[in-house]
């Protein structure tokens, strides 16, 4: 008997010896890409992979540094595999490449762990990006009104009972969210998964409230959906594309409509609405959250120059009623471009996934299944390509529009347009860059907007007293707020009216 037990135990041990040695050759897999914080050359990946768990911003700017003098490429660790990290040098030879070559589904299925978190689907439709290319853009003026409607309801539903002069207690993640709660739950398992083995996956995320609660929220959301796309499937609508309809102008509308072949099934639609949501409510909700705590840190001045702003782009009943005027609103655009280079969703990004062996025309050489992307973080905080990069300068955008503007007066073309949230730029990339650049900005830019006219005009914000610009966590590549930190609000005496 205690023969067998130390045999066990020997035979264990021989196994996790062997996944080790093994692992540790498949560290090494990409020679010619350093890798960095790897200060323990027999260091596992699992250590590794928690290194850059914890502290990811610093060996993503630590490899930047260094390889920018050498090779330009890097290497860190996950438990998922390996990444090599590209110079900037290579983005538009990378934005051009097609899918079938530089796949950047594949690599966002890779990311976000699409068998354990349904995110799958990305890699079998299309459908979710044109929906909001083709469909949603296009008519955002048309749109404008009814979102502001919803947004002045839910303002008033989060901040019943504020009376001017009494400050209140409040959660802006919590408020600012409410509608996207549910889905971060989707969000918690990837994080929570990618710290572990990949073989241990299968077993921990069936273990994971987040994955359950992830699962039940997507099967909530189909349930709600399904039976109105089942209606909307067999009565074969098509929606007026000049003019706001209420029933017609959603997505669910626009998903119905444009689906084809085997996208055209219930199931595959509500999936996809669902996950739309999550691309968007996350994103957006951690700008409308970070804005906020610039905007307070930032202190009287700034508040008082975007209100000026506010009151004289909304000067008229006219101007409330064009779309157009939050397009004017360029020095709270600076602002939200200024929060996003601080504070990204992510710190990676241009992420692609090799189909088949490539060369770049450096002589860079990817084989099939190497996962890269770029440390795009790190590129546009390069005191290179932004002055003071550590200082929160709200206006940074705005004065580098108007100088275009002036240094190029006579030139139509020189309007400073790169310079606004909406536009990537080769060294500001937290949307993509090229053909595949997120085609949800310029809604996002738009509802963001929107929110901060109503919370400038109507509310006063404070940070707790004794407390300053709350910090963001970060977990691998991905940064989050924390859900739970209070501000203070009241609402303001003088206001502009807004609708
Ligand atoms: C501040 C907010 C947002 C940020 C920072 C952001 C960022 C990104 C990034 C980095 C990508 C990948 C681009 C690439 O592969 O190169 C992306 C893709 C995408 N985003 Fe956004 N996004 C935001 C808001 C939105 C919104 C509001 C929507 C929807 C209305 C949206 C819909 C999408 C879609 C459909 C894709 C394409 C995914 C795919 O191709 O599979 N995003 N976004």
């Amino acid at each position: 008997m205690e023969y067998t037990v130390i045999q066990l135990l020997w035979s264990s041990a021989s196994v996790l010896f062997m996944y080790y040695l093994i692992d540790l050759l498949s560290i090494r897999k990409h020679t010619g890409h350093p890798l960095i914080g790897n200060s323990w050359k027999i260091a596992p990946r699992l250590k590794l992979n928690f290194d850059f768990f914890w502290d990811g911003t610093r060996l993503l700017q630590e490899g930047y540094q260094k390889a920018r003098y050498k090779s330009g490429t890097f290497q860190l660790v996950r438990n998922q595999g390996n990444i090599v990290i590209l110079p900037a040098s290579l983005l538009e030879e990378l934005s051009v490449l097609p899918s079938n070559v530089a796949s950047p589904h594949g690599a966002l299925e890779h990311d976000l762990l699409g068998s354990y978190t349904g995110l799958n689907l990305i890699l079998e439709s299309r459908i979710h990006h044109s929906i909001v290319q083709r469909k949603l853009t296009p008519r955002l003026s048309l749109l404008t009104p009814a979102l502001e409607a919803e947004l002045r309801f839910a303002l008033q539903e989060s901040f019943p009972k504020l009376q001017h002069d009494n400050w209140a207690e409040f959660q802006p993640y919590q408020i600012f969210g409410k509608i996207s709660a549910r889905l971060t739950a989707l969000f918690r398992t990837i994080v929570i998964l990618r710290i572990l083995p990949q073989w241990v996956h299968p077993l921990v995320s069936v273990l994971l409230p987040s994955f359950w609660r992830g699962r039940h929220y997507l099967q909530q959301g189909k349930d709600v959906l399904e039976p109105k796309i089942r209606e909307l499937i067999q009565e074969d609508h098509t929606s007026t594309p000049d003019s706001f309809d209420p029933e017609t102008s959603n997505v669910l509308y626009w998903l119905t409509e444009s689906a084809k072949g085997a996208d055209r099934d219930p199931d595959t639609i509500a999936h996809i609405e669902v996950l739309l949501a999550l691309a968007s409510v996350h994103t957006t909700l951690l700008r409308m959250v970070n804005v906020l705590y610039d905007i307070t840190a930032s202190g009287h001045d700034l508040v008082e120059e975007l209100r000026d702003e506010v009151q004289t782009v909304f000067n008229s009943e006219e101007a409330w009623a064009n779309p157009g005027s939050y397009d004017r609103l360029y020095k709270l655009d600076s602002v939200l471009r200024e929060s996003q280079r601080m504070s990204p969703p992510t710190t990676l990004g241009m992420k692609r996934l090799f189909k088949e062996d490539f060369t770049f025309s450096s002589g860079l050489h990817m084989s099939k299944g190497t996962y890269v992307c770029m440390p795009i973080f790190a590129i546009e905080n390069d005191p290179a390509n932004t002055s003071n990069p550590e200082q929160f300068d709200g206006l940074r955008n705005y004065r580098a529009r108007c100088s275009v503007q002036v240094n190029k007066r006579g030139d139509a073309s020189a309007d400073g347009k790169e310079y606004l949230f909406s536009s990537p730029g080769k060294t500001v990339l937290n949307f993509g860059y090229g053909k595949s650049a997120c085609p949800g900005r310029f809604f996002a830019s738009l509802i963001i907007k929107m929110l901060f006219v109503k919370l400038l005009t109507e509310y006063d914000f404070q940070f707790l007293p004794g407390r300053g610009r709350p910090s963001n966590l970060m977990a691998h590549e991905f940064l989050f707020s924390w859900p739970w930190e209070k501000m203070v609000v009241r609402r303001r005496g003088k206001t502009v009216p807004v609708p």
